[in-house]
C-alpha cells in the first residue's frame, strides 16, 4: 500500500471533482462540488485549487477593529506544497480558516476546488469540507475517549463511508503513517508526534482535495517535527495539495513555496 494508493493517485483533482473513488467507491453518495450546487469558476487543469481575490476580514475588538486581512490575492494550484509564513497576528489562521470556509470575509472573493465558497451558507460548507478539506490543528483537536482507529473511522462514518470500508481505510492510513501497532490505543498513549500522525490520518480519511495545517509541529520537538515534515512530503511527492502555516524555519524549508505575510497582507 502505498500513500498514491490511499491519496487516489491524487495528481490534482479536476475542480469540483468527487473523491469517492480514491476510497474505492466506498462512497456513492458522496457529492461532488458540483452535486452541492456549486458555480464552477475555472475550467480544465490550469484552473488553481484555491484562488483569493481582494480578500478583507476585519475582526471588532474593543480599542479599535483589527484588520487581519486587508486585501489578500492568492492562487494554489493543484499538487503544490505551500508554507504560510510570517510574525504572530499578521493574519495566518485568518488566511488559513477563510479557505476553509470556516471563518466568513468582508469583500473579496473566495474559490477552492472551483466553488466560490464565499457565497455558501455554513451548512453547505460543512459538507463541502467534508469531502474536499482535511485540517491539522497544532494541538491535534483528537477524540481522547475512543482509540486511534475510531478517531479516524468517525469522521469517515460521518462522511457517507459504511463503516466496514472506514475501519479498512482507517488502517491503511494507519499502516502508511506507521501507526499499524496503535489502531487500538488511546491518543493519550501515543507520543506527540505519533498523536499528530493520527490527527493527519484522520484529515485524510474522506481524501480531501486539500490539506490545510495550522503549526503542526508547533507542540512537537524538532525531532517530532521533522516526523511530521518528512510526512507531508511523502504526501506532496505523491500529488497531495498541502497549506501549512508554520513558524519553523525547517517546515518553510521543505515546502515548495513559501507565501510570507505581513500586516495581514501577502508580501512579495
Ligand atoms: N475572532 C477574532 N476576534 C477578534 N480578533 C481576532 C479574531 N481572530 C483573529 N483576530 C485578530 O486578528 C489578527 C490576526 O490573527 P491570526 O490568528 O490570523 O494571526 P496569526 O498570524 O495566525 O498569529 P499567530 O502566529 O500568533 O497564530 C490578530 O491581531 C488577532 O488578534
Amino acid at each position: 500500500m502505498t500513500s498514491t494508493d490511499l491519496l487516489g493517485g491524487a495528481g490534482g483533482p479536476e475542480p469540483g471533482a468527487g473523491t469517492a473513488a480514491a476510497v474505492g467507491g466506498a462512497v456513492p453518495s458522496t457529492p461532488t462540488a458540483a452535486d452541492l450546487g456549486g458555480v464552477a469558476v475555472g475550467g480544465g487543469d490550469a484552473a488553481p485549487v484555491v484562488r483569493l481575490r481582494g480578500v478583507r476580514r476585519t475582526f471588532d475588538a474593543d480599542l479599535a477593529p483589527v484588520r487581519a486581512l486587508r486585501g489578500v490575492d492568492l492562487d494554489i494550484a493543484a499538487g503544490e506544497f505551500v508554507a504560510v509564513t510570517g510574525p504572530s497576528g499578521c493574519g495566518k489562521s485568518t488566511l488559513l480558516n477563510v479557505i476553509a470556509g470556516l471563518e466568513t470575509i468582508d469583500d473579496g472573493t473566495v474559490d477552492v476546488v472551483g466553488e466560490r465558497i464565499s457565497e455558501r451558507d455554513p451548512d453547505w460548507l460543512a459538507r463541502f469540507r467534508r469531502h474536499h478539506v482535511g485540517i491539522v490543528f497544532q494541538f491535534f483537536n483528537l477524540i481522547d475517549g475512543v482509540s486511534a482507529l475510531q478517531n479516524i473511522v468517525l469522521p469517515a462514518s460521518i462522511g457517507g463511508m459504511r463503516r466496514r470500508a472506514a475501519e479498512s481505510r482507517a488502517r491503511d492510513l494507519l499502516d502508511l503513517l506507521g501507526l499499524a501497532d496503535r489502531a487500538d490505543q488511546l491518543p493519550s498513549m501515543l507520543s506527540g508526534g505519533q498523536r499528530q500522525r493520527l490527527a493527519i490520518a484522520r484529515a485524510l480519511v474522506n481524501s480531501p482535495t486539500l490539506l490545510l495545517a495550522d503549526e503542526p509541529t508547533g507542540a512537537l520537538d524538532s525531532e517530532g517535527g521533522l516526523e511530521i515534515l518528512e510526512l507531508f512530503r511523502r504526501l506532496h511527492a505523491d500529488g497531495q495539495t498541502i497549506i501549512v502555516i508554520t513558524h519553523s524555519a525547517d517546515v518553510a524549508a521543505g515546502a515548495r513555496r513559501v507565501v510570507p505575510m505581513r500586516d495581514g497582507r501577502i508580501v512579495d
